[in-house]
């Protein structure tokens, strides 16, 4: 047993030169006194379950004893949270999506076999369902009364969804789809809780009536029985195999052998089929996209939540940690006195806020463009997507590299699995993958982009977010100001710069080639201007949020979110100063003040740095690691998640009577 909670006396001294008010923000991070109470209040509650507090560490099962205990675990929250309502309280969307990504990753460490039903399934029959379908399927589903996935990859496209193969071939005669996989490469691979755990899916797939194709369409087809379980007539299903992480999401393969579905069975919000088969073209193919974009926009918040656990896990170790003194006169110093393991961990302080402030600003463009797009009016639907693309991009590729960091910042500790970096990371690198892979999704970005340079070059005016485009084209970037504003200017430059010079390969190109192949041929280029005009994105919507904070907030805070954006800046500025170099004139004395004030800007911060991770407010329940927990006791943690090691239940593994003990006698 860890000794009772006794705070590391390095911790408390570091904890008692923080200048702010933790609890204050707390409540700005979590939108405000109320959503932190009710977050608080549901961790607890949920967390506290008695059927949650099993002392076994599911990194020691087999893959499929890991399954079978997230499906229990599954149950005992569901059951938890079905009390809850039943006594009346109510969930808001905020809040679960604190239960979708903050608890649940704890509970489950390497994901859950029912996300893709709550985040996607359920989201598919409401965006995409009728009334009348949603109220078959619909209350049903978020009662978690059927389960089911998103069903849209094959093992042969993710990308191109319109090259999917699995056919959907309406029968007149019947007011049937025949659902059909007609090759190895047309097999469903990849949605989570297909494999054993759902029994309705939403499926992708070509659309056929009277003889003509009429694209992808979802539809929604039972694939398991309700009493049993067991696969239905024409279902081939079963597990895609164990992952780099997302080892309990249950991700699954399925193909159909000429299933029959009723008409009702297509999901006809948008398109529709009617009886004797005649095809009613939704206003835009892009509708059925709509759930991938909800998706993008979760994953962007989430990773502000996944990088949150990462640096509390990193920042209080160092706390505590001591090793290698820097005055030989002096005893070895708190490993966060070393200026490089601030380096490490303040800039990525800094990005978790980053993100989070852009993920609010997302969210808020979604319900106001999901709102326009409900009453018929699409206009902004590109800037949405353009938005959604780029950030899903660049925030879980910047949340890999620092969760990494994070767990090189606590040496040899950081490889251990009770350190938590593990489970965090595997969940972080699999939203690299899924939702729309990375390369591919900047490539979207980026013919918004050139879009709107076109704009600009016919003098036209551009939507709020690529609006320096122009100040750009009328030479109003480009100078160097060493300040948070001077940076964001420069890379502004250096977007709208990128994106000319795209635009100009693009538009050589094309005189010898089709736009698609001059297109693909400048992709290089292309992805480069949507990262950074994602990047553009990020620090804007920080400083917009820091300043806003002067407002609101107390005078000590509003200073540590001054000193959090420096840092973000600097940091940002030093990463790109390649990019920046080509479009922005810098002398090399500008150089050289840029890294002294980000050296100054860590410094600055150093007092307040556990101050920021404790007002993240992630209780041990949810951080779940040894290096991390509030009170900073290390080494018990370390010695007792070890002896909990299987291998340490007795003396000796049989392995030497059988292998070792053999060999030695016989080369005697
Ligand atoms: C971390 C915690 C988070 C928790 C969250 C829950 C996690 C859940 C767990 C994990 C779950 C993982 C679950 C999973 O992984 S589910 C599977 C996810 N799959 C993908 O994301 C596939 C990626 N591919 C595509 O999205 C498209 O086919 C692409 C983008 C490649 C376009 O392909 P293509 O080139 O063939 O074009 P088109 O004919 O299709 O499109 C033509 C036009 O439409 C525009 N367009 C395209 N898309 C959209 C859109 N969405 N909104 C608005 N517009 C859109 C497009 O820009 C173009 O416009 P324009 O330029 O011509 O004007
Ligand atoms: C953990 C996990 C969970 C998932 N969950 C689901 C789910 O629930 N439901 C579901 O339907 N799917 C799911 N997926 C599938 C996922 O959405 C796809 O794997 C993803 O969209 C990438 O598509 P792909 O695998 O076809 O990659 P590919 O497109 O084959 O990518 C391979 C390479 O080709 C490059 N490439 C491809 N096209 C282009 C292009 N046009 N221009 C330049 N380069 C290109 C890519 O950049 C990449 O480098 C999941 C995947 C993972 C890993």
């Amino acid at each position: 047993m860890v000794a009772a909670q006794k705070i590391n006396k390095d911790l408390q001294e570091e904890r008692d030169k923080v200048t702010f008010v933790i609890e204050e923000f707390a409540k700005w991070f979590y939108g405000g006194p109320r959503q932190l109470h009710e977050k608080r209040f549901l961790e607890n509650y949920i967390l506290s379950d008695p059927d949650l507090q099993s002392d076994v560490d599911p990194s020691y099962l087999s893959h499929k004893e890991k399954y079978e205990e997230a499906i229990r675990r599954v149950v005992v929250i569901l059951k938890r949270i079905d009390k809850l309502q039943a006594e009346g309280h109510k969930i808001d969307n905020v809040h679960k999506k604190v239960l979708g990504s903050m608890i649940v990753s704890n509970v489950f460490k390497e994901g859950s076999p029912l996300t893709t039903h709550i985040g996607m399934f359920g989201q598919a029959l409401a965006s995409l369902g009728t009334p009348e379908q949603q109220a078959e399927w619909l209350d049903r589903a978020l009662r978690c009364r059927i389960w089911g996935t998103y069903v849209q990859t094959e093992l042969g496209h993710g990308t191109f969804v319109r090259g999917l193969e699995v056919t959907s071939t309406y029968d007149p005669k019947t007011k049937e789809f025949v659902i059909n996989s007609p090759t190895t490469t047309s097999y469903k691979w990849w949605p989570g809780g297909l494999a054993h755990t759902v029994n309705h899916v939403v499926v992708f797939a070509q659309l056929y009536s009277l003889g003509k194709h009429h694209g992808i369409q979802p539809f929604i087809v039972q694939v398991r029985d309700f009493e049993t379980h067991k696969p239905m007539k024409g279902i081939i299903i079963g597990e895609i195999g164990t992952k780099v992480g997302f080892n309990t999401v249950n991700n699954g393969f399925l193909a159909f052998d000429n299933v029959r579905i009723p008409l009702k069975n297509m999901l006809m919000r948008n398109s529709q089929v009617l009886e004797n088969g005649e095809f009613i073209k939704s206003q835009s193919p892009v509708l059925n996209y709509g759930v991938m974009t909800e998706v993008r926009v979760d994953i962007v918040n989430g990773m502000a939540q996944h990088l949150a656990k990462a640096v509390t896990i990193a920042m209080r170790y160092s706390t505590v940690r001591r090793q290698s003194p820097i005055d030989p006169k002096l005893p070895e110093p708190k490993i966060i006195e070393h200026v490089t393991q601030q380096m490490k961990i303040f800039p990525a302080i800094a990005k978790v806020i980053a993100i989070k402030v852009a993920a609010d600003k997302l969210y808020n463009l979604y319900d106001e463009i999901t709102a326009e797009v409900k009453s018929g009016n699409l206009s902004r639907l590109p800037d949405l997507h353009a938005l959604s693309c780029c950030l899903k991009v660049v925030t879980t590729n910047e949340v890999a590299q620092s969760v990494q960091i994070c767990r090189l910042a606590c040496g040899g500790h950081g490889f251990l699995n009770s350190s938590g970096f593990h489970d965090i990371y595997g969940n972080v690198v699999a939203a690299q993958h899924y939702e729309g892979e990375n390369t591919v999704l900047l490539l979207q970005t980026a013919r918004y982009l050139i879009k709107a340079w076109s704009q600009v070059l016919q003098g036209k005016k551009l939507t709020p977010s690529v609006e320096y485009l122009s100040a750009y084209k009328s030479g109003q970037l480009g100078k160097w100001k060493g300040s948070p504003n001077g940076i964001l200017t420069a890379l502004q430059a250096a977007t709208a710069g990128q994106i000319a010079l795209a635009y100009k390969h693009l538009e050589e190109r094309k005189k010898t080639s089709s736009v698609e192949v001059a297109t693909s041929q400048t992709g290089i280029e292309l992805a480069k201007a949507s990262e950074l005009h994602c990047q553009v994105f990020l620090l804007s919507s920080l400083m917009w949020s820091v300043n806003r904070a002067a407002k609101y907030f107390s005078k000590a805070l509003g200073e540590v979110f001054q000193d959090i954006l420096h840092i973000y800046a600097y940091d940002l500025a030093l990463r790109n100063l390649g990019s920046m170099l080509q479009f922005v004139s810098f002398s090399s004395a500008d150089l050289e003040q840029l890294q002294m004030d980000f050296e100054a800007s860590l410094k600055k911060f150093k007092n307040n740095s556990i101050g920021v991770v404790d007002g993240f407010d992630i209780p041990d329940s949810v951080l779940g690691s040894t290096l991390g927990a509030y009170d900073g006791d290390v080494y018990e943690r370390l010695l007792s998640a070890a002896k909990k090691s299987p291998l340490n239940q007795e003396d000796v593994n049989k392995s030497f009577d059988l292998y070792l003990k053999p060999f030695i006698k016989s080369n005697l």
